[in-house]
């Protein structure tokens, strides 16, 4: 099964999968593959990572493809906040340093609830509260 484009909501996703390739991350408007490394987790930034650090550590866009020869196999496990967190971009790393926040404060829950309701195609999600301060 393949996966379009999305970024992963939450602070990290660990995914394990097989030595058949498949995850490609989108890199200078590109698609890049990421070849599997034996024995080990592949851990992915998820949007909330970049929502807290203020845009710092970006949530990569990525997608899974499938070939008609392997079969892949890969399990993604996500890892976020308790589902009543509000989530911003952490004040250190805004007044201190003189950025100003580029993403609203919201629930984990509602930013899952908006998620689900927009197409998972690119980054929408991230998009919509971008600078919705
Ligand atoms: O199968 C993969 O390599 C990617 C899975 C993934 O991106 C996800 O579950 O969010
Ligand atoms: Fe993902």
């Amino acid at each position: 099964m393949g996966l379009p484009p999305h970024s992963d909501h939450g602070l990290l996703t660990l995914l394990i999968q097989n030595q058949i390739g498949g995850l490609q991350v989108q890199h200078k408007g590109k698609w890049v593959n990421i070849d599997p490394i034996p024995n080990s987790f592949l851990t992915n930034i998820g949007d909330h990572i970049e929502i807290l650090s203020n845009g710092k550590y970006k949530s990569v866009l990525h997608r899974a493809v499938v070939n008609n020869r392997d079969v892949r196999i890969s399990i993604a496990v996500p890892h976020g906040p308790a589902l009543d967190a509000i989530v911003s971009p952490d004040s250190k790393l805004v007044e201190n340093v003189g950025n100003p926040p580029a993403y609203g404060a919201m629930k984990y829950k509602e930013y899952l609830e908006l998620q689900q309701g927009t197409m998972l195609n690119g980054k929408s999600c991230l998009e919509r509260i971008r600078n919705r301060v």
